[in-house]
């Protein structure tokens, strides 16, 4: 780790960024050979005008506006020093302006070729464009924003030069399927490794080599389809506990933070799914959800870190955040220790018949299936791959949910239509698994909800050995960011790339992903090292809006402060989803002339019926 600590310290610099949540147009300027630059104008993702809490309507009057005054400025300062050239660094390296040059003397092509060849100099790549320049510039973004700036000026692939120090920064479709599929074996995890060795180990996510080989082949068969099939019966549990909530906040005519609250709804729901612990934080605050908590914060905050604090000696064992985060850690590994040791003991004491959909109907758990498949592993290691999937679940989940109900609060059309979809597909009931293929519309709109807000929004790796990646070759050790928010807002790939529009994706072709779109499309990763949990929370964050969306209706809440962009591993906002939730109404029921014969149709909806949560409720009973 300690090798690597000077660019740690570095890329956390850029990582330490927030933004408005605004879209850039791209201008083109004529000045710089026809390539794109960026001016920094913004168009509208902000809430209607009357409603509160839009980006301009924050309550903070005065001192916000002069920051975002102050904040434009500066942008399009940096966007004139771009246009300028500043940071354009030559394209050509040495050896090939040495051949141009006597090329230009009149040296044959023939005898050039046997110079060089002779020579044993580097093939003639071209250099990788090059962006050079302060990380102040571009500090006090989220930091994929003015990647996605200069992205648009040097192209799929080009270096981010700091003084000695250097990322390459990807956004190139094909250039990201080398690195995750084609010559995966050539990159590693990198800085991402070192950033989370406290809390992974070796887990999953972090781990690379035999040890992610061994592990992925033991982990991969417990999510297979019966575990997700048995996991919506669950996903459906755990929201109708948010239903209820947002039943009584309504009620109350209380607002609701949603962010906070889909943190706990996915934390409920990973927690039972990986070693069957129910967390119920969505009804209470236990030890355990604080220091749960307190340690994700921790990895988030060292990912965004100025400097690895963690790595101080004397300051790491005397400093009182890094106490409690050690304490918090120590309950979270000991409850884990307490978990896997409860699981041996029940598998121990059944009359085991292990096949490939194994599933211990009590416990389905991902940890009832590894202990029962006879996985022959440390307690340590799986206490890391254990943590690996409660966090890689846990907070990449929830922020689906929250961008989701962002953008569907800005698009009414959108949630009319996917509430229609819900009535006429779930109706009353609990979705099964037969509904996610039915449940069409609303897959569509987390599809779309993932292109515009990817979790996480880059994909962190390092070159293990030198590599050739489009025209350009790299060094061993490079540290790669693959920019997927770039990859998914690509002006010349998507048709009005920043706008919410599920019906970009046809109901009757396939679920996009990385394959039918051509690694285009990245909400799961690709590769080997795509994610194991893709099905598991494509069916959760389907569950959990058709249920909320079916029941309430959901709007921005007035005076909520404005929703901006911060990122640690996902992107979050910087001062929550707070939202205005009420009830849906019944649509009104159109008379009929024929009397019809007295039959009770159980398909029709009768006012004041028990509800799926088991509630009495008068206004909304065929749809909770
Ligand atoms: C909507 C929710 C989710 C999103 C958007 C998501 C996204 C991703 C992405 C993009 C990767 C690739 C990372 C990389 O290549 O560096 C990944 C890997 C991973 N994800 Fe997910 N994930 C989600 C939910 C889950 C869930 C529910 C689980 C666990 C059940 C999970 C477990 C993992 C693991 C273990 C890896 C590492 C796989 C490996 O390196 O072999 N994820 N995820």
């Amino acid at each position: 780790m300690a090798a690597s600590l000077p660019f740690l310290h570095f890329s956390a610099q850029i990582l330490q960024t927030k933004v408005h949540s605004k879209i850039f147009k791209p201008t083109v300027n004529p000045k710089l050979n026809g390539s794109c630059v960026i001016s920094c104008s913004y168009s509208s993702n902000e809430r209607e005008p009357g409603r509160g809490g839009g980006v301009d309507s924050g309550g903070d009057g005065g001192v916000k506006s002069v920051e975002r005054l102050l904040e434009e400025k500066r942008r399009a300062k940096l966007s004139d020093r771009i246009a300028s050239g500043e940071y354009t660094v030559k394209k050509y390296s040495f050896p090939g302006q040495f051949r141009n040059g006597l090329s230009k003397l009149g040296v044959s092509e023939e005898v050039l070729e046997f110079l060089f060849k002779w020579m044993g100099g580097p093939e003639d790549y071209p250099r990788i464009p090059e962006a050079k320049g302060t990380i102040g510039a571009i500090r006090s973004e989220a930091f994929f924003i003015p990647l996605y700036r200069l992205y648009l000026i040097y192209g799929g692939i080009f270096r981010l030069s700091f003084g000695p120090k250097s990322l390459l920064i990807v956004s190139d479709p094909l250039i990201a399927k080398r690195i995750l599929k084609d010559n995966s074996k050539a990159y590693s995890k990198g800085i991402l490794a070192e950033i989370l060795d406290f809390v992974m180990g070796k887990g999953l996510i972090p781990a690379d080599g035999e040890i992610w080989r061994v592990r992925r082949r033991a982990i991969v068969p417990a999510l297979h389809q019966k575990f997700v099939a048995k996991m919506i019966s669950m996903f459906g549990e755990a929201t109708d506990r948010l239903c209820k909530k947002l039943d009584a906040a309504a009620s109350d005519g209380e607002d609701v933070e949603m962010e906070s609250l889909f943190s706990r709804l996915t934390l409920d729901i990973i927690g039972k799914a990986v070693f069957n612990y129910d967390f119920d934080s969505l009804k209470v605050d236990t030890g355990i959800v604080e220091a749960v908590y307190t340690v994700l914060r921790e990895a988030e905050d060292r990912s965004v870190a100025p400097i690895p604090f963690w790595e101080i000696p004397i300051w790491k064992d005397i400093s009182p955040k890094q106490k409690s985060v050690n304490a918090a850690l120590k309950l979270v590994n000991e409850t884990l220790d307490n978990l896997i040791a409860i699981c041996k003991r029940m598998v121990d004491e059944e009359e085991l018949q292990f096949h490939e959909e194994y599933m211990n109907e009590q416990d389905p758990s991902i940890l009832h299936f590894l202990l029962a498949s006879g996985d022959d592993v440390s307690s340590k290691q799986l206490r890391d791959d254990l943590m690996t999937m409660l966090i890689a679940g846990h907070e990449t989940s929830a922020a689906v949910l929250t961008w989701t109900f962002y953008l569907l609060s800005k698009e009414p059309n959108v949630m009319a239509k996917l509430q229609n979809e819900v009535d006429s597909v779930l109706g009353d009931r609990f979705p099964v698994i037969d509904d996610m293929k039915k449940l069409k519309y609303t897959s569509r709109v987390i599809n779309e909800s993932l292109r515009l807000y990817p979790q996480p929004p880059i994909l962190i790796r390092r070159s293990l050995e030198e590599d050739t990646l489009g025209k350009y070759r790299i060094k061993r050790g490079e540290d790669i960011f693959i920019s997927v928010w770039n990859l998914h807002r690509c002006p010349s790939h998507w048709e009005d790339a920043d706008k919410f529009n599920p019906e970009r994706w046809p109901l009757d072709g396939p679920n996009p992903n990385e394959t039918n779109q051509n690694f285009s499309y990245l909400p799961f990763g690709g590769g080997p090292r795509k994610c194991i949990g893709d099905m598991f929370a494509s069916f959760e964050t389907v569950v959990a809006v058709a249920m909320l969306v079916r029941r309430f209706d959901f709007q921005m809440a007035l005076g909520a402060p404005p929703v901006e962009m911060t990122t640690g591993a996902t992107i979050h906002t910087t001062e929550g989803l707070k939202m205005t939730v009420t009830r849906r109404r019944q649509p009104p029921i159109i008379p009929t002339l024929e009397t019809p014969t007295v039959k009770i149709d159980s398909s029709i909806n009768i006012p004041s019926v028990k509800t799926v949560s088991g509630q009495t409720d008068e206004v909304s009973s065929a749809r909770s």
